[in-house]
């Protein structure tokens, strides 16, 4: 009888690729072996798309691959409207989200919430526990400078060694920076079972390349 599963063979770590455009992009990260795909609804982002596109590019997405809809301090209206067309798996909220706004948006979509965390230096990992008991996952991503124009998406990491020998009570996502050429480096270092990606497996801003985001798995999956 031939072997349908197997589950050993599974690797552990998971893959998200951020802000996914086109159904091209759906098609490369369903084949590259990530798990999670990003959907940006943030107008200022390059990135960015309108509800009836990341309806039909989740439409695409093939049975396995997350969805995961990027939003930065989303009001009630745009929530019900996102959520109410777009068929998801996952919010990740990337803005100033207090832990009070967290539970509440949980409770109303009924979505497991990804809250991103910015970490500059040591300090700002105290946020981290204010979070964990409310998010169903944390993403920890470099803290954009102030004159940033985005939240994340900067392509900007910060000293992965901060997070060497955390103990986590929660999934957890490393993100900021991450590249094809850095991603292995960055898993040793932070023992990260997930990464985060966007701008690093890009040809320009918003337009995804597939042999970046193919090289991106394969060496964030060697590990
Ligand atoms: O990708 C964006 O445009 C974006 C916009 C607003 C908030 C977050 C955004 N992206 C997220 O930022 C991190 C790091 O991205 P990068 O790999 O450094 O470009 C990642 O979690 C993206 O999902």
């Amino acid at each position: 009888m031939p072997v349908l599963v197997q589950p050993n063979r599974a690797p552990r770590r998971r893959v998200k690729i951020c802000g996914l455009k086109t159904p091209e992009d759906i098609a490369v990260v369903a084949r590259s072996g990530a798990v999670y795909a990003g959907l940006v609804f943030f107008p200022k982002s390059p990135r960015n798309i309108d509800i009836p596109t990341a309806r039909a590019l989740a439409l695409e997405a093939p049975v396995g691959l997350a969805k995961v809809a990027l939003l930065v301090n989303p009001d009630d209206a745009l929530l019900d409207a996102v959520t109410a067309e777009v068929p998801l798996d996952m919010l990740q909220l990337h803005g100033s989200e207090t832990p009070e706004r967290l539970s509440e948006i949980r409770a109303r979509t009924g979505l497991p919430v990804m809250k991103a965390l910015g970490v500059a230096d040591a300090g700002d990992l105290s946020a981290i526990a204010d979070y964990e008991e409310v998010a169903d996952q944390l993403l920890i991503d470099a803290k954009p400078p102030k004159e940033a124009p985005l939240p994340g998406g900067n392509g900007l990491s910060f000293d992965w060694r901060l997070l060497e020998g955390r103990a986590w009570k929660r999934p957890w996502m490393l993100a900021g920076g991450l590249t094809p050429e850095n991603v292995a480096e960055a898993i040793r270092l932070t023992g990260a079972q997930q990464v985060d990606v966007s701008s690093g497996v890009e040809s320009a801003p918003g337009v995804k390349d597939p042999d970046r985001i193919l090289a991106f798995v394969q060496s964030a999956l060697a590990v």
